[in-house]
């Protein structure tokens, strides 16, 4: 039974899905680095929001972890790259609390605009400042969203609804997509000049890392107010500290820091910064939303292998993962074939896809081809590290889904190149599930994949045939199955041969010398 830690403070809703999907869970919110990389090991999966640091040092002691699921939708506390060398696939919930934190962005612009905090303190405290709070009107103001993504969207419909003007700068807006969300879209500075308020919805990453500094605020429309429920780090915090402090920007309404938990800050405790600590995502219906996607799409993965919203290898749907199961194994012993045939280092890699399966999802049975070449020269390959494997090993990857006749109904082809040497096999479901080997190096041949296989590659005489049987026979081994092929008669020819047990390097040699071998290797599937 698969066991799954919760170690942030998720809904309970998650853990009854766990538990429903017949998923072990522990359930330890606010769980410390140390207590994480003591225990990781023992989970296959682990459901985090945004307080869990996925570090590499946690990464290495998670022997048998499989999935980690972001309940949200930043995955920047994960080390993804670590995670996908580790073959952990990462997935997070992109939709689950997008209407939530546009909420708080606006509940923000608006606190701002009105300094409701402020006056709420004061009244609080019973001093009516009637006289100190002045505030200014959204309605006909200039919005400018950096990040015109799901949530920024979200944050553009409501302005415009509250009769402001929206201007939006996002390099991957298309006009067709700005024009249908009754945005003008802008370049940066153009926003900069435009706006009355900025709220910034983009991931942080190295393009948007401080896209707010010196040199940017000192581009905005004096007076102007800016509200971050993004990222901390989109926008630099001293730059903002000097602007509000000149009284060039009029105020901030943060959600998000450099560091948190931010218990310590320079702009705490300033007259026009209203601060929440990191509460976009935090209402009852998007805490549910996301731990019941979490909880739902993990279970899936590690049930049935379907793969939802990963940001680390490609989706596969529930209805596609027992569909691709079969295609995925055959791929995956094809390219293991290879791999354990292959003498250099590979240089490039070919698979081809025919018949039913150049109709399906073509990238992870490619990440299949790809681990199962790679299992020879690494024990961690799977199929969400492999294309990485590939990429730092300067691997040639391609993939190509023909539409053309095919002999078989469908057929999966896998060729790679090392040195000089092209090899090629090709392979396909009998009964539409049993991975069946039909070509190898243009050999046409049928055998099944059997866990010890003895590659034969020999001139094409008569009385060789007798003489492996004699081989094998003299030490005892029994074989299983024997399948046959040759390119012409008296050329070269390929036995695949099944035996029942291991044979020992001994044995191996006595074949090795019979009259005739090409190349003998012993494979396993
Ligand atoms: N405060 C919170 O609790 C909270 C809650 C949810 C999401 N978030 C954060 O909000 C951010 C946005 O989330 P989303 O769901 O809208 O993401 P999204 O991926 O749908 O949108 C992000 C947008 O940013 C744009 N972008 C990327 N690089 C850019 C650049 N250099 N300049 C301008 N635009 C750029 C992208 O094109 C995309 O349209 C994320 O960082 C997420 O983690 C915070
Ligand atoms: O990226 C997100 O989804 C938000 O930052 C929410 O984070 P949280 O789950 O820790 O509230």
């Amino acid at each position: 039974m698969p066991k799954v830690l919760i170690s942030d403070a998720l809904s309970e809703r998650a853990v009854d899905i766990f538990r429903e999907r017949g998923i072990e869970v522990d359930y330890k919110p606010g769980m410390k680095a140390d207590e994480l990389i003591a225990v990781i090991a023992n989970y296959d999966g682990l459901a985090i929001r945004s307080a869990t640091k996925v570090t590499e040092a946690v990464l290495e002691q998670a022997g048998g972890l499989k999935v980690i699921g972001r309940a949200g939708i930043g995955v920047d506390n994960v080390d993804v790259p670590a995670a996908t060398k580790k073959g952990v696939v990462v997935m997070n919930t992109p939709f689950g609390n997008s209407i939530t934190t546009a909420e708080h962005a606006i509940s923000l612009m608006m606190a701002l605009a009105r300094q409701i905090p402020m006056a709420n303190a004061s009244t609080h405290a019973g001093k009516w400042e009637k006289n100190r709070f002045m505030g200014v009107e959204l309605f006909g103001k200039v919005l400018g969203v950096i990040g015109c993504g799901n949530i920024g969207a979200i944050v553009a419909d409501r302005a415009l609804g509250l009769k402001m003007k929206v201007v939006a700068f996002d390099p991957f807006l298309t006009e067709d997509r700005a024009q249908d969300l009754g945005v003008e879209k802008v370049e940066l500075d153009e926003l900069l000049a435009r706006a009355d308020f900025i709220t910034l919805h983009t991931p942080l990453v190295d393009s948007t890392r401080n896209i707010l500094n010196a040199d940017t605020l000192a581009k905005t429309k004096p007076g102007v107010r800016i509200v971050n429920c993004a990222r901390g780090g989109l926008v630099d915090e001293a730059a903002l500290k000097a602007a509000l402090e000149s009284g060039h920007v009029a105020g901030a309404a943060l959600d998000v820091f450099e560091a948190e938990p931010a218990k310590e800050n320079a702009l705490f405790g300033m007259d026009n910064v209203v601060v929440t600590p990191h509460l976009g995502a935090s209402t009852s219906e998007a805490q549910e939303n996301v731990a019941l996607q979490v909880a739902e799409q993990m279970a899936d993965y590690l049930l049935t292998g379907a793969i939802s919203n990963a940001v680390n290898v490609p989706s596969v749907s529930a209805e596609e993962a027992p569909r691709l199961k079969p295609y995925m194994l055959l791929a995956e012993q094809l390219g293991s074939m290879l791999g354990q045939l292959t003498v250099e280092g590979i240089g490039s890699v070919t698979v081809e896809l025919e018949g039913l399966a150049a109709q399906l999802n073509s990238k992870p049975i490619l990440a299949a081809a790809l681990a199962g070449l790679m299992k020879p020269i690494s024990d961690s390959v799977n199929m969400v590290n492999a294309p990485t494997f590939a990429r730092q090993r300067d691997i040639a990857v391609s993939l190509t889904a023909h539409d053309r006749d095919c002999d078989y109904q469908t057929l999966i082809r896998v060729t790679t190149t090392d040195g000089s040497q092209t090899r090629t096999v090709a392979g396909t479901l009998f009964g539409g599930r049993q991975p069946r080997l039909v070509e190898v190096r243009g050999i046409k041949m049928e055998a099944d994949f059997g866990t010890h296989m003895l590659y034969v590659r020999n001139r094409d005489e008569p009385g060789f045939i007798g003489k492996l049987g004699g081989a094998l026979g003299e030490a005892g081994i029994n074989i299983a199955s024997f399948y046959l092929g040759r390119t012409e008669k008296g050329g070269v020819a390929l036995s695949l041969v099944d035996v029942d047990a291991k044979i020992d390097d001994a044995i191996l040699q006595r074949i090795r010398a019979l009259p005739g071998v090409i190349r003998v290797e012993l494979l396993s599937f």
